[in-house]
C-alpha cells in the first residue's frame, strides 16, 4: 500500500470509529427513550387500574388503547433500533465528495444501508443509500452530475467517489474509482459463490440499475432484461425505495407477485435485509384463487407447464386461445349475449294484481340502470322490487287493520264481545296469507333476476368442468365486467416479475381489480417456456392498457453468469445478441451420453468437478419433471440428489434436480443442463433459461 494510500486508510478509521461511537450513543438513546415510554406506560396503567377498579368494559378498553399507542410508540422506536444494529456491523459502503456548483460549498456523504443524523446535529453522519443525494454514489464515475432534491435538481461535480468495506465494525479495504476503472467491489460480489437465497445489492448497483430503481413513483416502468441483469434484485430495491421516499402513502400497500412458490421463496430475504417488512408477496394463482373465491382444484401452474413441456396438442391449443387478444373479444361478446339472453323478466304481481310491469323492469334494465354491469344491475333492480312487495305488503295490512277497526267501532260492546275472538281470528289468517305472498313475490322476483355463480357460467362458456391456471385470468375480468368486483385489498404499488408469462387478460385484470396506477413490470422476453404470442404482452403495455405513460427501459448485462455461459446460452436464441462483458470464466462443456451408464458417469463427475472447484450450490437441471426422474433413478445409487418435483418442498441445502420452469428466477454456481433433444431447434427458450441458471460453470450433457 502507497504511504498516501496508508494515510488515507488511517483517516478513514478514524472516521469510522467516530461513526461507530455516534451509533453507540444512538443505540443508548433509543433504548432509553424505549424505557421512559414503558415506564410512562406502567405508571399510567396502575393509576388507571386503581381508578376503574371496580369497571371491567373501562379497563379492557383501557388495555385495547395502551396496545394501540405502545405500537405506535415502539414501532419507530425498534424499526430504529434493528437498523443501528445492521448498522453497527457496517455503518456505510461509499463515500462521495462533490462541489455543489451553485454555492461552491464543498460537501463529503457516508452512504449506507440506513441513514444516521446524531440527535442535535444537521449534519447526516450516514446517508440512506435511498435518499435522492445517494443517487450520486451510484453514478459510478467522477465529474460533472445531477441529483434531484426536493426542491428541484442540483448540479455537482463529483471529486472523489470512494467504497469501502467494513466488516464487524473494522475496516477492511478501501477502492477509489476513478473514470474508467473497473468496479473491484462488483467483480469481487459477483465472482464468489451464490447464496442459498437472493441478496440485497446496495453496495454495488449499478447506474443503469439505479435509474430503474429510482424511476418516478408515478409511472408505470416495464423493464425487459437479459436473464441475471437483476431484474428481480432491481424490483426489490426500487420497493425499499419507493417505501422509503413515500412511506406514509405506500405502507402496507405494494404487492408483489411472482411465479411460484420457490420463487417467492427465494427472494423472500431481500426487502427484511433492507429494512422493510409487510410487503405483500404472492404468485398470481394464490392470489386469483383468493379473490375468486375458488374452492375447487385446479390445474396447476407445473401440471400446465408439464403438459405444454410435454406437447399436448389439445391442451396448448386450448391454452394459446385462452392467452389471444381473441378470447378476451369472446368474453366480450359473451358478456354482450348474457346482457341480451340471460335474464327473461316477468311482471310482478301480488296477488292478482300487477305491481311492476314489464314496462317498468325493462325501464330499469336498459335505462336507468344501464350504466351499471349486469350481475349488479340485476341485484340492484331485485332490491328495489322487493322494496315495493314491501310496501304492497305494509298497504294491505294496514288496509286490513283499518278496516277491522271501522268495522269494530260499528259494533256495540256486546256485538263486539261476540264476534271479537273470531274476527282476531281471521285477522290472524289474512296476515299470515298478505305475509306468505310477500315472500312468494320476493322468491318469484329471484327466480327470473339471480344469476348463476360466475365459475358456473364461465364452465359452460368454455365447455369445459376442470379449470386451469389460464383460466383464472378470465373468470377474475369476467366478475370484474359482470360484478364489478374489486380487489380486496387496495394497493398503490404492484411489482410483477417474471412478467414475460402474463397473458394481455392478466394485465387487464390486475389493473381493473386493484385501481392500482403504479406498476413495476419485469420480465424476459426471451424466457417465455411458452411462447402464446410473437410479442410478449409486458411489450405492448400501452395498448394492452390503453396508456400513454409508460417508462421502458432494456438490461443486457448479466451480473450473473460469466461472459461464456451467456455466449454460450445466446446460441438458443433466434436474434443475435451481443454480450457485454461484465467478468470472464470457464468455457461451457459439452458431453455426449447415450446408455445409462454414460449418463451416469457424465452427470456425477460434472458434479464432483464441480465440488473440487469449491462450487456450492448446483443444480441439475432437467426439461421437465418425467425427465427429472429419469436422471434421477439413473444417478441415484451414486449420488443423492434434492428432488424439487413440486412447487412446495422445504430445500435443506444439498445438490437439487429441478425442472426448468421451478429453476425460472433461481441461480446455482454451477448447472448440469440435461439435453436431451434429437434435433436442435432454432430457438430454444427452455434451453436458454436453463443455462442462464449458472453463475460461474455450465455443463451440458446431450442425452439420447
Ligand atoms: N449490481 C449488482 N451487484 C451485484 N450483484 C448483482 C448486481 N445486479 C445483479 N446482481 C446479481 O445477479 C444475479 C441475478 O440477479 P436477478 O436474479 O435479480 O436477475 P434477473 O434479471 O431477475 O434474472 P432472471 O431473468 O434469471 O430471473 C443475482 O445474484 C444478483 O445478486
Amino acid at each position: 500500500m502507497s504511504q498516501e494510500k496508508q494515510a488515507e486508510f488511517l483517516a478513514e478509521n478514524i472516521k469510522l470509529k467516530n461513526t461507530l461511537n455516534v451509533i453507540n450513543n444512538e443505540t443508548l438513546s433509543f433504548i432509553a427513550r424505549r424505557q421512559y415510554i414503558s415506564d410512562y406506560i406502567r405508571k399510567y396503567r396502575e393509576k388507571i387500574l386503581e381508578e376503574y377498579k371496580d369497571d371491567e368494559d373501562k379497563v379492557a378498553e383501557y388495555f385495547d388503547h395502551e396496545l394501540y399507542v405502545k405500537e405506535e410508540a415502539y414501532s419507530t422506536i425498534d424499526r430504529k433500533l434493528k437498523e443501528l444494529t445492521i448498522l453497527k456491523e457496517s455503518p456505510y459502503f461509499g463515500r462521495i465528495n462533490f462541489e455543489d456548483e451553485l454555492s461552491g460549498e464543498l460537501d463529503n456523504i457516508y452512504i449506507g444501508r440506513f441513514g444516521l443524523t446524531e440527535e442535535g446535529s444537521y449534519e447526516p453522519e450516514i446517508v440512506d443509500w435511498r435518499a435522492p443525494i445517494a443517487s450520486l454514489f451510484y453514478h459510478g464515475g467522477l465529474g460533472k452530475a445531477q441529483y434531484t432534491a426536493p426542491d428541484g435538481k442540483v448540479d455537482v461535480d463529483i471529486l472523489g467517489r470512494r467504497q469501502l468495506i467494513v466488516k464487524k465494525g473494522q475496516l477492511k479495504g478501501i477502492f477509489d474509482s476513478a473514470i474508467d476503472v473497473k468496479d473491484e467491489i462488483l467483480q469481487m460480489v459477483l465472482s464468489s459463490n451464490s447464496n442459498e437465497k437472493l441478496q440485497d445489492i446496495v453496495m454495488t448497483i449499478q447506474e443503469e440499475q439505479d435509474k430503474i430503481i429510482r424511476a418516478s413513483r408515478s409511472k408505470t416502468i416495464v423493464v425487459n432484461g437479459v436473464a441475471g441483469s437483476g431484474k428481480t434484485t432491481i424490483a426489490l430495491h426500487r420497493v425499499a425505495y419507493l417505501l422509503y421516499n413515500y412511506r406514509k402513502e405506500l405502507e402496507g400497500k405494494v404487492l408483489i407477485l411472482g411465479p411460484n412458490s420457490i420463487f417467492m421463496e427465494y427472494i423472500s430475504q431481500v426487502l427484511p435485509t433492507l429494512g422493510e417488512t409487510g410487503v405483500m408477496q404472492e404468485t398470481f394463482t394464490n392470489y386469483a384463487i383468493e379473490e375468486i373465491g375458488l374452492k375447487e382444484s385446479i390445474i396447476e401452474y407445473n401440471e400446465f407447464l408439464e403438459r405444454v413441456i410435454g406437447g399436448d396438442k389439445e391442451f396448448i391449443e386450448d391454452a394459446k386461445k385462452k392467452y389471444s387478444s381473441e378470447f378476451i373479444k369472446e368474453l366480450d361478446d359473451f358478456i354482450a349475449y348474457l346482457e341480451k339472453n340471460h335474464f327473461t323478466f316477468e311482471q310482478v304481481k301480488y296477488f292478482d294484481e300487477v305491481i311492476v310491469d314489464i314496462d317498468e323492469i325493462n325501464e330499469l334494465y336498459t335505462n336507468y340502470y344501464a350504466y351499471m354491469p349486469l350481475f349488479r344491475r340485476t341485484q340492484k333492480m331485485k332490491r328495489i322490487i322487493e322494496s315495493k312487495i314491501k310496501d304492497k305488503r305494509n298497504e294491505l295490512v294496514y288496509k286490513f287493520d283499518k278496516e277491522l277497526a271501522d268495522t269494530k267501532a260499528s259494533l256495540s260492546e256486546e256485538q263486539l264481545a261476540l264476534v271479537e275472538s273470531d274476527m282476531d281470528f281471521r285477522r290472524n289468517i289474512r296476515i299470515r296469507e298478505i305475509v306468505r305472498e310477500s315472500m312468494d313475490a320476493k322468491k318469484r322476483v329471484a327466480s327470473f333476476l339471480d344469476n348463476e355463480s360466475i365459475v358456473e357460467l364461465y364452465k359452460k362458456f368454455i365447455k369445459k368442468e376442470r379449470l386451469s391456471v389460464f383460466d383464472l385470468a378470465p373468470i377474475l375480468y369476467l366478475m370484474i365486467k359482470l360484478d364489478g368486483k374489486k380487489a380486496k385489498n387496495q394497493f398503490r404499488h404492484i411489482i410483477i416479475d417474471e412478467a414475460q408469462d402474463y397473458s394481455s387478460l392478466q394485465f387487464i385484470v390486475i389493473r381493473e381489480l386493484t385501481d392500482c396506477k403504479h406498476f413495476t413490470i419485469v420480465g424476459d422476453s426471451n424466457q417465455r417456456i411458452v411462447k402464446f404470442t410473437e410479442k410478449a404482452p409486458m411489450l405492448d403495455l400501452c395498448n394492452v392498457w390503453n396508456e400513454k405513460d409508460i417508462e421502458h427501459y432494456e438490461l443486457s448485462k448479466s451480473y450473473r453468469s460469466t461472459y461464456e455461459i451467456m455466449q454460450y446460452a445466446n446460441q438458443y436464441l433466434n436474434e443475435e445478441k451481443i454480450v457485454p462483458i461484465v467478468r470472464n470464466g470457464k468455457p461451457v462443456v459439452t458431453i455426449k451420453a447415450e446408455s445409462d451408464e454414460e449418463i451416469r458417469d457424465a452427470v456425477v463427475d460434472s458434479i464432483n468437478e464441480f465440488r473440487e472447484e469449491g462450487f456450492e450450490s448446483i443444480a441439475v437441471i432437467t426439461k421437465d419433471v418425467d425427465e427429472l426422474e429419469r436422471i434421477n433413478k439413473i444417478v441415484n445409487d451414486r449420488i443423492h440428489l434434492f428432488k424439487f418435483d413440486n412447487e412446495y418442498v422445504i430445500y435443506r441445502g444439498g445438490i437439487v434436480i429441478i425442472p426448468s420452469y421451478y429453476a425460472k428466477g433461481l441461480e446455482f454456481d454451477a448447472v448440469v443442463m440435461i439435453d436431451s433433444d434429437k434435433e436442435e431447434k432454432k430457438e430454444d427458450l427452455i434451453k436458454y433459461v436453463i443455462s442462464t441458471r449458472a453463475l460461474h460453470a455450465l455443463t451440458n450433457v446431450k442425452i439420447k
